[in-house]
């Protein structure tokens, strides 16, 4: 990988499509579009033109810009080629391209790492982009905009400013200590800010729970005996045949998750093998799973068809939320239906299923419509987050130990959150960051 090679890739979506969008990004860009156009249009302004092979052979008529640097999205020398999106048309301006000196297939995420190398985003907004373009239900995407434009990365500054002036406060109390002449204490006048800081760093931090589930789901894990509906119960909520399910107890083994759109919401469904003693070594294994996943779980659902159900027992160490779930009201005699459980439902008729939904989404985040979401998002931001927090808390508490003390524990803090955005040594990060994007991106 070289960050003087230019650059390219098809950005666009699968072929065929109604236009492909090829991008370019380095020093070699505006030569490309010359030998490619006949010309280079104008910056920032799209030109009709025909992009023509050395030999004269032309390829297609397109959309070309051109946007030089640093005014463009890496920083570098852009162009793009809007494309009509058929296969052999990609594959012919994509190879002639790769026929220019200086010129190659971009890597996953390039685009992006250009970006961020050139001061355009920092760390918290290159994650947010990834996040993005990854983004299927309405929360996860306005949580990603915010983030991919800022909106955190400022947060998180303007704390990191206030640090600062904390530290230069104290550096000019220690400056100016052995003369007479300096007035009361300058470094006394950060503290009450700092408390403040410590306060709002602590309101951030208790969003990060909701933050991770809007982002990854709420896991929901299907729990029960063998033959209870469970993986009936996934197949009717993903509309699609997941999962086998046959009468014979014992069925499903490995755990499968389905992805659902509740309200907005991600929430990530998982079936799991039914709960009973058995000797099978496979089905063991299966049940060894059921339970890891509900270990994890944020919240389960625990069906049986028997309204006497043992529910406690099923449960085993999992400690967490739980609905209780009859299954099959449509087979089960009235007899049988005392309200033991939480929801009753039958997939055979549909009955029950939006009321045992709605209880499902009792436990999302409670989030106010249309509020802006500034939410740590991911583990790596509340670690660095709560290293920030312990630092501004020992700065506080080490009045007895000297203000040279109090300054290193500021530092110290200010450092934490420049790891968050990328501004303090992250080297190591940027590989596992940059490589969850797609190539073109
Ligand atoms: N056709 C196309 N659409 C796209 C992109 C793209 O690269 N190409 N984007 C790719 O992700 C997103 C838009 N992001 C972009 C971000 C910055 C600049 C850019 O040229 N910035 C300059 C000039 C800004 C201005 O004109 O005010 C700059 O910031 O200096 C372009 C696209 C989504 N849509
Ligand atoms: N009448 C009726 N039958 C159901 C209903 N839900 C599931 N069944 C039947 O119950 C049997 C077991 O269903 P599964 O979904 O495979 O049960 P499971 O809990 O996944 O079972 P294991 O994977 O073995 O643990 C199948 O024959 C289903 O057709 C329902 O609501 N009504
Ligand atoms: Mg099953």
């Amino acid at each position: 990988m070289n960050a003087t090679d230019t650059i390219f890739a098809l950005s666009s979506g699968g072929l065929p499509s109604g236009v492909a969008v090829i991008r370019l990004s380095g020093p070699e860009s505006r030569n490309a579009v010359e030998q490619l156009c006949g010309s280079v249009p104008a910056p920032r302004r799209a030109s009709l033109l025909s992009i023509r092979k050395r030999n004269g052979d032309k390829l297609d008529e397109g959309l070309v810009l051109f946007f030089p640097g640093p005014h463009s999205f890496t920083g570098e020398d852009c162009a793009e080629l809007q494309i009509h999106g058929g296969r052999a048309t990609v594959k012919a301006v994509l190879a002639a391209l790769a026929s220019f000196e200086g010129l190659r297939v971009a890597e996953a995420g390039e685009f992006s790492r250009r970006a961020f190398t050139n001061g355009r985003m920092d760390l918290v907004e290159v994650e947010g982009l990834a996040d993005l373009i990854a983004a299927e239900t309405e929360m996860q995407r306005r949580l990603a905009v915010e983030q991919a434009s800022g909106g955190l990365s400022r947060l998180y500054d303007s704390w990191a400013k206030r640090l600062t002036h904390g530290r230069a406060m104290i550096e000019a109390e220690l400056d100016f200590a052995d003369e007479d002449d300096v007035p009361g204490s300058v470094a006394g006048s950060i503290w009450n800010d700092m408390r403040a800081l410590e306060e709002e760093i602590t309101n951030h931090l208790s969003g990060a729970r909701a933050g991770e589930i809007l982002r990854d789901g709420l896991h929901v894990v299907i729990a029960g005996p063998p033959n209870a509906g469970k993986s009936s119960l996934l197949n009717h909520l993903a509309r699609r045949d997941v999962a086998i399910v046959t009468d014979i107890p014992g069925t499903t083994r490995d755990v499968l998750h389905v992805d659902l759109d509740l309200s907005g919401f991600a929430v990530r469904l998982y079936d799991t093998a039914g709960l009973r003693e058995t000797d099978d070594i496979v089905e063991r294994e299966g049940i060894r799973r059921a339970q890891l996943s509900m270990a994890t779980a944020h919240l389960v659902l625990l069906l049986s068809e028997d309204a006497a159900a043992h529910w406690e027992e099923m449960l085993g160490d999992y400690a967490g939320p739980v609905i209780r779930v009859q299954t099959k009201t449509d087979i089960a005699l009235p007899a049988l239906r005392e309200v033991r459980a939480d929801a009753m439902i039958s997939v055979r008729t549909g009955e029950g299923i939006p009321a045992l939904l709605d209880l499902v989404a009792s436990y999302l985040p409670d989030m106010e419509s249309g509020s802006a979401l500034a939410l740590p998002t991911r583990q790596r931001h509340a670690l660095h987050l709560e290293t920030a927090r312990v630092h501004i808390v020992s700065a506080l508490e080490a009045q007895s130990a000297g203000l040279d003390i109090q300054a290193e524990h500021l530092r110290l803090a200010g450092q934490a959150l420049g790891r968050v955005t990328g501004r303090v040594d992250v080297e190591h990060l940027l590989d596992v960051i940059f490589s969850e994007f797609c190539i073109g991106k």
